[in-house]
Parts: structure tokens; sequence; C-alpha cells
């Protein structure tokens, strides 16, 4: 079974201040609920491994340099991820793609220098708008699996986030049956790969416009382990509910 993980993506969001979140979201959290994880602005991330230590959540990064260091001004390599004591690392997300001009040979890197740091890896996956409307999302979610995930994926070093670029931020969301389509495609591009064994244990995440009034719904969905969620990690009054739903599901 794939573990069922419930990430916050705080993008650049936040402040110092903002950590005491992580405390009162630890305090609301369901016994034996699913893999809490945050992953705040780079800045922050020793902090935030402070304010969740003693709890059980877990602290990630948004990105990361492939090279393991150098004159890469502005960047940061995975091991000083590591060495915060973060344990995850978000790559490939559409917003690196996007604004970031990241290729998938790039995320791929990227994820070979997480996993050689010791992090875990979400690779984000997703189709724009205009994908989706000429009917090409399974093609393009294939192509930058293919292109984006190195040989030597496990379920302890690799998530899968599917984030329809459309969904992200707009209060819009796919129907069941969308979300269904493009992860039961996850499981069977990666039972290809993989192996079942080893991909049906790797969690698959849909995120985009996660909400408390949405997320019951969405984890009924086949082969969805969880979660990747932006604007409603950031408060606890909207995470908490998530991550019942998800513990519920
Ligand atoms: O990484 C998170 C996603 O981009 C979703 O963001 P959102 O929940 O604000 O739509």
């Amino acid at each position: 079974m794939p573990r069922k993980i419930a990430a916050g993506n705080w993008k650049m969001n936040g402040t110092a201040a903002s950590l005491a979140m992580l405390r009162d979201l630890a305090a609301n959290l369901p016994d034996a609920g699913p893999d809490v994880l945050i992953c705040p602005p780079a800045p922050l991330l020793f902090r935030a491994v402070d304010a969740a230590a003693g709890t059980s959540i877990l602290i990630g990064a948004q990105d990361c340099h492939a090279a393991a260091s150098g004159a890469y001004t502005g960047d940061i390599s995975a091991a000083q991820i590591a060495d915060t004591g973060a344990t995850y690392v978000i790559l490939g997300h559409s917003e690196r793609r996007e604004g970031h001009n990241e290729r998938n040979r790039d995320v791929r890197a990227k994820i070979e220098a997480a996993w050689a740091a010791g992090l875990a890896a979400i690779l984000c996956l997703g189709e724009s708008l205009e994908d989706r409307e000429a009917d090409n999302t399974l093609d393009i979610i294939a192509g930058q699996l293919a292109g984006s995930l190195p040989n030597g994926a496990t379920p302890e070093n690799t998530v899968i986030a599917y984030e329809p670029i459309w969904a992200i931020g707009t209060g819009k969301v796919p129907t069941l049956a969308q979300i269904v389509d493009v992860h039961d495609f996850l499981r069977a591009e990666l039972t290809d790969r993989l192996g079942a064994t080893t991909a049906d244990d790797i969690s698959l995440l849909y995120g985009g416009s996660v909400k408390p009034d949405n997320a019951a719904l969405i984890f009924e969905a086949r082969n969805v382990d969880g979660a990747l969620v932006g604007g409603a990690s950031l408060k606890v009054a909207d995470f908490a509910p998530i991550i019942h739903a998800l513990a519920q599901s």
C-alpha cells in the first residue's frame, strides 16, 4: 500500500512568524493519520525543522540545484537541504518548469541529486489547459514521466504529484473521472517501468485547488494517495480538515 501523504507547498509565502502554525497543526492532526509534510521557502528550512521537532510533521524544500556545489549564485544544493534536517524536495513544479525554463532533463538531474543527498523527491507533472482541451493530457504526462523520472525510483525516494496547471490556484478542479484517468495511467506507466511490487507502493498525489470542501471527494478517486496543497496549506483551519479527510479516505 502506498503511504498517504498530505504535503503543503507554501511557495513564496510566509515568514519566520508563520512557522508558529506548525505547532497548531501538530495539535490538530488525526491519530494514525497520513504523513504530513510542509515545504516552506528555503530561508525558513532550518527554523521549520526546529519548529516541527517533537511532532510528526516532516519538512521539505521546493527546489534544488542539480550540482552538488559550485558557482551557482542564488541556488541551493540537495545536500544543503538535507543538512537542515528536511527530508523531501518538490521538483518539476509547473511554476519552475514555466518560470525558470526547467526541462524534463533538468528535473531528472535534480531528482538524481536529491536521491544522492538522501532526500525523497516529489516529482510534479501536469498538463496546460491547451493540452487538456486538445486531448493531449496523457501524452504530456507520459512524456514528463519518461523524461523526468530517473531509473531507480522506489516508494521511499519518490512521490509523484499530478497537478494540472489550469487547476493550480484557480479554484478549478478536474472531475473525479479526469483525476482517476491520469492517476490510473501513472500507476500503469510506473508498473511498466518498475514492476507492480514497487509501483503499487509509490504514493500518487493530486494537486490543484484542493480545499477543505472538495478534499473528501478528491480522496475518493482511485489511485489518489494524498494531495499537494498550495494556498490551503498556509492556515491550520484549511489544512487540518484536508488532512482529516485524507485520514478518513
Ligand atoms: O504545489 C501546489 C500546487 O501548485 C497547488 O496549489 P493550490 O493548492 O494553491 O492550487
